[in-house]
Protein backbone atom coordinates (compact mmCIF):
# COMPACT_ATOMS: atom_id res chain seq x y z
CA UNK A 1 0.00 0.00 0.00
CA UNK A 2 1.28 3.10 -0.95
CA UNK A 3 2.46 6.01 1.79
CA UNK A 4 1.20 9.12 2.68
CA UNK A 5 1.00 11.61 -0.01
CA UNK A 6 4.38 13.48 0.01
CA UNK A 7 4.08 17.00 1.28
CA UNK A 8 5.07 19.59 -0.99
CA UNK A 9 7.48 22.51 0.22
CA UNK A 10 7.90 25.29 -2.08
CA UNK A 11 10.14 28.24 -2.52
CA UNK A 12 8.68 30.80 0.23
CA UNK A 13 8.19 28.04 2.80
CA UNK A 14 12.03 27.16 2.17
CA UNK A 15 13.31 30.31 2.68
CA UNK A 16 10.99 30.53 6.06
CA UNK A 17 12.28 27.21 7.33
CA UNK A 18 16.36 27.82 6.53
CA UNK A 19 18.25 30.20 8.07
CA UNK A 20 22.07 29.96 7.98
CA UNK A 21 22.49 29.84 11.85
CA UNK A 22 21.17 26.41 11.62
CA UNK A 23 22.13 25.29 8.03
CA UNK A 24 25.77 26.11 8.23
CA UNK A 25 26.85 23.83 11.54
CA UNK A 26 24.44 21.10 10.00
CA UNK A 27 26.55 21.99 6.58
CA UNK A 28 29.71 21.15 8.61
CA UNK A 29 28.62 18.09 9.66
CA UNK A 30 27.48 16.69 6.85
CA UNK A 31 30.75 17.68 5.01
CA UNK A 32 32.75 16.58 8.20
CA UNK A 33 30.77 12.67 7.66
CA UNK A 34 30.94 12.93 3.29
CA UNK A 35 35.03 13.49 4.29
CA UNK A 36 35.08 10.41 6.39
CA UNK A 37 34.48 8.31 3.55
CA UNK A 38 32.53 6.02 5.80
CA UNK A 39 29.52 4.46 3.34
CA UNK A 40 27.41 4.66 6.79
CA UNK A 41 27.76 7.97 7.46
CA UNK A 42 27.43 9.28 3.55
CA UNK A 43 26.72 7.87 0.09
CA UNK A 44 26.93 10.47 -2.57
CA UNK A 45 28.55 9.42 -5.77
CA UNK A 46 29.62 11.75 -8.36
CA UNK A 47 26.53 12.94 -9.80
CA UNK A 48 25.06 12.48 -13.29
CA UNK A 49 24.98 14.78 -16.22
CA UNK A 50 22.19 14.66 -18.78
CA UNK A 51 23.07 17.64 -21.52
CA UNK A 52 19.92 19.77 -22.49
CA UNK A 53 21.80 20.48 -26.17
CA UNK A 54 18.71 22.19 -27.30
CA UNK A 55 18.70 24.48 -24.30
CA UNK A 56 22.33 25.24 -23.36
CA UNK A 57 21.72 23.18 -20.56
CA UNK A 58 22.31 19.84 -18.45
CA UNK A 59 20.43 18.14 -15.75
CA UNK A 60 22.17 16.98 -12.85
CA UNK A 61 20.81 13.83 -10.88
CA UNK A 62 22.44 14.25 -7.24
CA UNK A 63 21.61 11.70 -4.83
CA UNK A 64 22.59 11.12 -1.10
CA UNK A 65 22.01 8.27 1.28
CA UNK A 66 22.94 8.80 4.70
CA UNK A 67 22.19 5.63 6.99
CA UNK A 68 23.24 6.60 9.94
CA UNK A 69 20.86 9.04 10.04
CA UNK A 70 18.10 7.94 8.08
CA UNK A 71 18.47 10.10 5.34
CA UNK A 72 17.52 9.20 1.48
CA UNK A 73 17.60 11.79 -0.76
CA UNK A 74 17.99 13.27 -4.21
CA UNK A 75 17.83 16.78 -5.69
CA UNK A 76 17.00 17.11 -9.81
CA UNK A 77 18.82 20.24 -10.70
CA UNK A 78 18.85 21.96 -14.05
CA UNK A 79 21.43 24.60 -15.07
CA UNK A 80 21.96 26.78 -18.04
CA UNK A 81 24.77 28.98 -20.23
CA UNK A 82 21.85 31.40 -20.67
CA UNK A 83 22.24 34.37 -23.44
CA UNK A 84 22.43 37.61 -21.97
CA UNK A 85 19.02 38.79 -23.03
CA UNK A 86 17.03 35.49 -21.45
CA UNK A 87 15.15 35.96 -18.34
CA UNK A 88 14.98 32.45 -17.27
CA UNK A 89 16.42 31.10 -14.25
CA UNK A 90 20.31 29.75 -14.53
CA UNK A 91 19.86 26.97 -11.86
CA UNK A 92 16.14 25.40 -11.29
CA UNK A 93 16.50 22.75 -8.75
CA UNK A 94 13.73 20.04 -6.81
CA UNK A 95 15.08 18.21 -3.90
CA UNK A 96 13.43 14.76 -3.09
CA UNK A 97 13.22 13.38 0.10
CA UNK A 98 12.38 9.35 0.36
CA UNK A 99 11.36 6.51 3.01
CA UNK A 100 14.92 4.47 3.04
CA UNK A 101 12.97 1.32 4.50
CA UNK A 102 9.89 1.78 2.19
CA UNK A 103 11.20 3.87 -0.62
CA UNK A 104 8.05 6.25 -0.26
CA UNK A 105 8.25 9.72 -1.11
CA UNK A 106 7.82 12.24 1.95
CA UNK A 107 8.91 15.22 0.44
CA UNK A 108 8.85 17.42 -2.52
CA UNK A 109 10.98 20.72 -1.78
CA UNK A 110 11.56 23.74 -3.97
CA UNK A 111 15.54 23.06 -4.89
CA UNK A 112 16.32 26.68 -5.88
CA UNK A 113 16.36 28.71 -2.39
CA UNK A 114 18.20 25.54 -0.82
CA UNK A 115 20.90 25.01 -3.83
CA UNK A 116 21.73 28.97 -3.41
CA UNK A 117 21.87 28.38 0.28
CA UNK A 118 23.28 25.34 0.42
CA UNK A 119 26.53 26.63 -1.80
CA UNK A 120 26.75 29.89 -0.21
CA UNK A 121 26.71 28.03 2.76
CA UNK A 122 29.78 25.50 2.18
CA UNK A 123 31.80 28.26 0.61
CA UNK A 124 31.29 30.40 3.85
CA UNK A 125 32.62 26.82 5.71
CA UNK A 126 35.87 26.90 3.64
CA UNK A 127 36.65 30.80 4.48
CA UNK A 128 35.85 30.15 8.00
CA UNK A 129 38.42 27.09 7.98
CA UNK A 130 40.86 28.56 5.17
CA UNK A 131 40.88 32.96 5.35
CA UNK A 132 43.57 34.38 7.07
CA UNK A 133 43.31 35.80 10.56
CA UNK A 134 41.63 39.60 10.79
CA UNK A 135 40.55 39.10 7.00
CA UNK A 136 38.75 42.36 6.26
CA UNK A 137 38.00 42.69 2.49
CA UNK A 138 35.29 40.25 0.57
CA UNK A 139 35.42 40.50 -3.15
CA UNK A 140 32.50 39.19 -5.25
CA UNK A 141 32.71 38.55 -8.80
CA UNK A 142 29.23 38.01 -10.34
CA UNK A 143 26.31 39.79 -9.04
CA UNK A 144 23.51 36.89 -9.84
CA UNK A 145 21.35 34.49 -7.85
CA UNK A 146 24.96 33.46 -6.22
CA UNK A 147 26.17 35.99 -5.53
CA UNK A 148 23.40 37.47 -3.23
CA UNK A 149 22.58 34.40 -1.16
CA UNK A 150 26.96 34.62 -0.86
CA UNK A 151 26.73 38.13 0.19
CA UNK A 152 24.08 37.11 2.29
CA UNK A 153 26.03 34.16 4.28
CA UNK A 154 29.53 35.86 4.23
CA UNK A 155 28.24 39.01 5.76
CA UNK A 156 26.23 37.05 8.62
CA UNK A 157 28.91 34.41 9.67
CA UNK A 158 32.06 36.39 9.01
CA UNK A 159 32.94 39.68 9.38
CA UNK A 160 34.32 41.82 6.52
CA UNK A 161 35.30 45.53 6.42
CA UNK A 162 34.38 46.12 3.10
CA UNK A 163 32.27 44.36 0.65
CA UNK A 164 33.41 44.81 -3.40
CA UNK A 165 31.58 43.66 -6.21
CA UNK A 166 32.14 43.59 -9.95
CA UNK A 167 30.14 42.41 -12.79
CA UNK A 168 30.50 42.21 -16.70
CA UNK A 169 27.73 44.22 -16.62
CA UNK A 170 28.00 47.70 -14.45
CA UNK A 171 24.23 47.23 -14.16
CA UNK A 172 24.07 44.57 -12.74
CA UNK A 173 26.04 45.33 -9.95
CA UNK A 174 24.28 48.69 -9.13
CA UNK A 175 21.16 46.43 -8.97
CA UNK A 176 22.67 43.69 -6.96
CA UNK A 177 24.04 47.12 -4.41
CA UNK A 178 20.78 48.39 -4.25
CA UNK A 179 19.19 44.85 -3.52
CA UNK A 180 21.57 43.91 -0.36
CA UNK A 181 21.25 45.46 3.16
CA UNK A 182 24.56 46.79 3.97
CA UNK A 183 27.41 48.88 1.83
CA UNK A 184 29.06 47.81 -1.34
CA UNK A 185 31.31 48.91 -3.19
CA UNK A 186 30.95 48.24 -7.33
CA UNK A 187 34.34 47.78 -9.07
CA UNK A 188 34.95 48.72 -12.90
CA UNK A 189 37.18 45.73 -13.52
CA UNK A 190 37.94 42.61 -11.79
CA UNK A 191 41.50 43.52 -10.73
CA UNK A 192 39.85 46.60 -8.85
CA UNK A 193 37.59 44.24 -6.99
CA UNK A 194 40.52 41.62 -6.42
CA UNK A 195 43.51 43.90 -5.71
CA UNK A 196 43.79 43.73 -1.72
CA UNK A 197 40.94 41.57 -0.90
CA UNK A 198 41.48 38.85 1.76
CA UNK A 199 38.36 36.92 0.38
CA UNK A 200 37.39 36.49 -3.33
CA UNK A 201 33.74 34.47 -4.65
CA UNK A 202 33.74 33.75 -8.39
CA UNK A 203 29.83 33.54 -9.31
CA UNK A 204 29.60 34.28 -12.27
CA UNK A 205 28.63 31.83 -15.93
CA UNK A 206 31.43 32.80 -17.71
CA UNK A 207 33.18 29.90 -19.29
CA UNK A 208 36.28 31.91 -19.74
CA UNK A 209 38.84 32.95 -16.88
CA UNK A 210 38.05 36.35 -15.07
CA UNK A 211 40.01 36.03 -12.41
CA UNK A 212 44.16 36.65 -12.73
CA UNK A 213 46.51 34.65 -10.45
CA UNK A 214 48.70 38.01 -10.98
CA UNK A 215 45.81 40.64 -8.92
CA UNK A 216 45.51 38.07 -5.89
CA UNK A 217 47.32 39.24 -2.86
CA UNK A 218 49.05 36.27 -0.92
CA UNK A 219 46.91 34.17 1.59
CA UNK A 220 44.00 35.22 0.06
CA UNK A 221 41.28 32.61 -0.01
CA UNK A 222 39.09 32.39 -3.00
CA UNK A 223 36.08 30.29 -2.98
CA UNK A 224 35.54 29.69 -6.77
CA UNK A 225 31.76 28.22 -7.69
CA UNK A 226 30.61 29.30 -11.28
CA UNK A 227 32.37 26.89 -13.33
CA UNK A 228 30.91 23.49 -12.86
CA UNK A 229 31.41 21.96 -16.25
CA UNK A 230 34.65 20.40 -17.40
CA UNK A 231 35.31 23.18 -20.22
CA UNK A 232 33.90 26.17 -18.16
CA UNK A 233 36.62 28.40 -16.49
CA UNK A 234 36.61 31.35 -13.85
CA UNK A 235 40.19 31.08 -12.67
CA UNK A 236 43.30 31.20 -14.56
CA UNK A 237 46.18 28.69 -14.42
CA UNK A 238 48.51 30.85 -12.52
CA UNK A 239 46.06 31.12 -10.21
CA UNK A 240 45.07 27.81 -9.66
CA UNK A 241 48.79 26.64 -10.06
CA UNK A 242 49.57 28.82 -7.51
CA UNK A 243 46.72 27.95 -4.48
CA UNK A 244 46.29 24.92 -2.79
CA UNK A 245 42.96 23.56 -3.65
CA UNK A 246 40.61 22.37 -1.62
CA UNK A 247 36.75 20.77 -3.05
CA UNK A 248 33.83 19.56 -1.11
CA UNK A 249 33.78 16.75 -3.42
CA UNK A 250 37.45 15.34 -4.39
CA UNK A 251 36.06 12.94 -7.18
CA UNK A 252 33.50 15.94 -7.64
CA UNK A 253 35.89 18.74 -8.59
CA UNK A 254 37.87 16.12 -11.06
CA UNK A 255 35.26 14.90 -12.93
CA UNK A 256 33.54 18.44 -13.26
CA UNK A 257 35.32 21.73 -12.31
CA UNK A 258 36.43 22.87 -15.56
CA UNK A 259 39.08 25.40 -13.30
CA UNK A 260 40.89 22.43 -12.43
CA UNK A 261 40.51 19.92 -15.09
CA UNK A 262 41.96 22.34 -17.96
CA UNK A 263 44.80 23.52 -15.35
CA UNK A 264 46.03 19.86 -14.54
CA UNK A 265 45.85 20.63 -10.65
CA UNK A 266 45.31 18.00 -8.27
CA UNK A 267 42.68 18.38 -5.46
CA UNK A 268 44.29 18.66 -2.13
CA UNK A 269 43.41 15.31 0.32
CA UNK A 270 42.00 15.42 2.87
CA UNK A 271 39.34 17.29 1.86
CA UNK A 272 37.84 19.89 4.22
CA UNK A 273 37.52 18.96 7.77
CA UNK A 274 39.38 21.36 10.01
CA UNK A 275 41.86 24.13 10.21
CA UNK A 276 45.05 21.65 9.54
CA UNK A 277 44.29 23.19 6.04
CA UNK A 278 45.86 26.65 6.20
CA UNK A 279 49.43 25.25 7.49
CA UNK A 280 49.33 23.08 4.15
CA UNK A 281 48.66 26.32 2.74
CA UNK A 282 52.12 27.72 3.85
CA UNK A 283 53.99 25.46 1.87
CA UNK A 284 53.21 27.22 -1.53
CA UNK A 285 54.35 30.77 -2.73
CA UNK A 286 51.99 33.20 -2.88
CA UNK A 287 49.85 30.65 0.35
CA UNK A 288 46.56 31.23 -1.69
CA UNK A 289 43.72 28.97 -0.95
CA UNK A 290 40.96 28.12 -3.20
CA UNK A 291 37.88 25.83 -2.67
CA UNK A 292 35.79 24.55 -5.44
CA UNK A 293 32.24 23.08 -5.05
CA UNK A 294 30.73 20.15 -6.61
CA UNK A 295 28.45 18.53 -4.16
CA UNK A 296 25.19 20.65 -4.06
N1 LIG B 1 29.32 24.74 -7.94
C1 LIG B 1 28.08 24.73 -7.52
O1 LIG B 1 27.73 23.97 -6.62
C2 LIG B 1 27.10 25.66 -8.12
C3 LIG B 1 27.43 26.37 -9.25
N2 LIG B 1 26.55 27.25 -9.79
C4 LIG B 1 27.00 27.99 -10.96
O2 LIG B 1 27.35 29.31 -10.51
C5 LIG B 1 27.15 30.25 -11.56
C6 LIG B 1 26.30 31.40 -11.04
O3 LIG B 1 25.00 30.91 -10.73
P1 LIG B 1 23.79 31.93 -10.48
O4 LIG B 1 24.23 33.03 -9.60
O5 LIG B 1 22.62 31.11 -10.12
O6 LIG B 1 23.59 32.49 -11.95
P2 LIG B 1 22.96 33.91 -12.38
O7 LIG B 1 22.59 33.77 -13.80
O8 LIG B 1 21.94 34.33 -11.39
O9 LIG B 1 24.21 34.91 -12.25
C7 LIG B 1 25.30 34.81 -13.14
C8 LIG B 1 26.16 36.06 -13.06
O10 LIG B 1 27.25 35.92 -14.01
C9 LIG B 1 27.24 37.06 -14.87
N3 LIG B 1 27.73 36.64 -16.18
C10 LIG B 1 27.04 36.07 -17.21
N4 LIG B 1 27.85 35.81 -18.24
C11 LIG B 1 29.09 36.22 -17.86
C12 LIG B 1 30.36 36.23 -18.48
N5 LIG B 1 30.52 35.74 -19.71
N6 LIG B 1 31.42 36.73 -17.80
C13 LIG B 1 31.27 37.20 -16.54
N7 LIG B 1 30.09 37.23 -15.90
C14 LIG B 1 29.02 36.73 -16.54
C15 LIG B 1 25.80 37.55 -14.89
O11 LIG B 1 25.73 38.92 -15.26
C16 LIG B 1 25.42 37.33 -13.42
O12 LIG B 1 25.92 38.38 -12.62
C17 LIG B 1 26.51 29.47 -12.71
O13 LIG B 1 27.54 29.10 -13.61
C18 LIG B 1 25.94 28.22 -12.03
O14 LIG B 1 25.82 27.14 -12.92
C19 LIG B 1 25.33 27.50 -9.23
C20 LIG B 1 24.95 26.80 -8.13
C21 LIG B 1 25.78 25.80 -7.50
O1 LIG C 1 25.31 21.59 -7.41
C1 LIG C 1 24.45 22.36 -7.89
O2 LIG C 1 23.38 22.60 -7.34
C2 LIG C 1 24.73 23.01 -9.16
N1 LIG C 1 25.78 22.81 -9.83
C3 LIG C 1 25.82 23.54 -11.05
C4 LIG C 1 24.63 24.38 -11.02
C5 LIG C 1 23.88 23.97 -9.81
Amino acid sequence: MAGAPPVIIWEREVESLLHYKELIPRLEEALGKFSSRDSAEVIQPVRSTVPLQKHNGFLGLMPTYMENDGVLSTKLVCFYNRGAGSTLPSVSATVLLLDPESGHMKAVMDGEVITSMRTAGASAISAKLLMRPGAEVLAILGTGQQALSHYNAFTEMLSFKEVRVWNHRREGAEKFCRSVGGPVTVCGSVEEAVRGADVIVTVTRSTEPVLCGRWVKPGAHVAAVGACRPDWRELDDSLMKEAVVYADSREGAMAESGDVILSGVSVSSPVILTGVCVSLASYVRKNITAFVLFAG
